[in-house]
């Protein structure tokens, strides 16, 4: 029957059996199960994995070795970007027009997941992003309702963005559109391994998008329950498709979800929904002061350990498992050389670490973490540490500074760190 189910693949064949072949990660109860064993990620953000597949493969080889190294064995990569006007997005775009997708940057994914696979990685595709830094979902709106593309890092308007940015859940053409680029990656079959995605377990999950909001921090009631709608219909939607893989939405827990606690759960009590994210962002949410980490660093060790905690208690409520895709830190004094120190950063991830995998070592519903994000031998190219097309793909999106929160491959002592934590997950699995 292997043999038969086997062939049936090669052929592209893809199983329709909800029952996942023993190889794709799985959800039992509150752990990921991979081959019969619990399964935890220790992982990395790595947006621009398909992009070093298209353009750039000896470096992405490197990297890939260099990340097995420490322990690394799930990537969280970006599916596709949407061209646009916008000063701050990667460039050239996977879409350059509705429908119309960059074969080399698809390809770029096949040779990716291909790596991964040789090295016994798993990848968590996010199919769109809240953010203006891949086009987005701003660039859809830009095509369908015709609003402008604005760039929040021009405007200095974030509220007016993510209030705006949240029209896309309705927008029925951009929705429609967005099924296309589901549908595009689902039903894709890999140039490289022949594999169909579908029938594909480097795939680890699928998620809705990276970061999807509700809108800005004063939601409305109908706004929030927009957001849940449109969640709970595009799982659905992609369970309809492929019953190998996992959902997830993107979310960054409670900082992405008005801060209601109520909104969170409710985004995450899909049946489809096969596990909870959240991410954790002390410098940009205003809790510590790079520049006065005497002053701050102590309230935001209390916020940061709380927020741990508390999405941990609501996975554990929710009864599925929760993973820590996101958090980060940048350099000793706010700087983006490379050559600066990383005492606060190594500092922080210890303190992240030892609260993820302490509670995942105490049977509590952890999956495991998503450092943001891998630089590797990334290098910024110019002297103001902004991108411009042609340089450099590194963790730090084009609307932040090449520098901002990449853990270079320079960077041992956080290397290290990432190791040591990295084992002690995977010691679980042996258990
Ligand atoms: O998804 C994200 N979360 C936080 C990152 C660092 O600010 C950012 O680059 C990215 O948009």
């Amino acid at each position: 029957v292997i043999a038969l189910a086997a062939s049936l693949l090669m052929m592209g064949v893809v199983p329709v059996a909800s029952a996942a072949a023993p190889d794709f990660v799985a959800v039992k109860k509150t752990q990921f199960t991979r081959n019969g064993h619990p399964y935890y990620i220790a992982g990395a953000n790595f947006w621009y994995g398909a992009y070093l597949g298209a353009n750039d493969r000896p470096r992405l080889l490197k990297e890939l070795d260099t990340l097995k190294a420490m322990g690394i064995n799930n990537l969280r990569v970006l599916a596709v970007s949407e061209k646009t006007d916008m000063k701050s997005a990667v460039r050239p775009a996977t879409t350059n027009e509705p429908g119309k997708y960059d074969e080399r940057l698809l390809a770029g994914m096949d040779f990716l997941l291909a790596e991964m696979g040789k090295r016994d990685m798993t990848a968590v595709i996010y199919l769109n992003n809240f953010w203006q830094w891949s086009g987005g979902m701003t660039q859809y709106l830009n095509w369908f309702a015709g609003t402008p593309a604005l760039d929040p890092n021009v405007t200095k308007d974030y509220e007016t963005y993510m209030r705006e940015t949240a029209r896309f859940y309705t927008n029925e053409k951009a929705q429609a559109e967005y099924r296309n680029v589901i549908r595009t990656f689902i039903n894709r079959k890999n140039t490289v391994t022949g594999k169909p995605y579908a029938g594909d377990p480097v795939i680890m999950s699928w998620q809705l998008a990276n970061e999807p909001r509700p809108g800005n921090a004063s939601s409305t009631p109908q706004e929030k329950e927009i957001y849940v709608k449109w969640i709970a219909d595009t799982a659905a939607y992609i369970r309809g498709l492929d019953k190998n893989h996992l959902v997830s939405t993107g979310s960054e827990g409670l900082a992405g979800s008005a801060h209601d606690a109520a909104l969170f759960e409710k985004a995450h009590a899909s049946k489809d929904v096969d596990y909870l994210t959240y991410h954790l962002w002390p410098k940009n949410w205003g809790w510590i002061d790079s520049k006065r980490v005497d002053a701050t660093w102590s309230g935001a060790l209390e916020k940061s350990s709380h927020y741990l905690n508390v999405h941990i208690d609501y996975a554990k409520k929710m009864g599925k498992p929760i993973v820590l895709e996101e958090f980060g830190m940048d350099r000793d004094g706010a700087s983006f050389d490379i050559k600066s120190s990383t005492k606060v950063r190594d500092r922080f991830y210890k303190v992240v670490f030892d609260v993820v995998v302490g509670r995942a070592e105490k049977g509590d519903p952890v999956a495991g973490f998503n450092f943001w994000a891998w630089g590797g031998a990334g290098r910024a190219a110019n002297a103001d540490y902004w991108w411009k097309e042609g340089n450099d793909l590194m963790g730090d999106p084009p609307q932040e500074e090449q520098g901002l929160y990449s853990v270079f491959d320079t960077d041992k002592s956080t290397i290290a760190l990432i190791r040591q934590y990295a084992d002690r997950l995977h010691a679980l699995e042996r258990k």
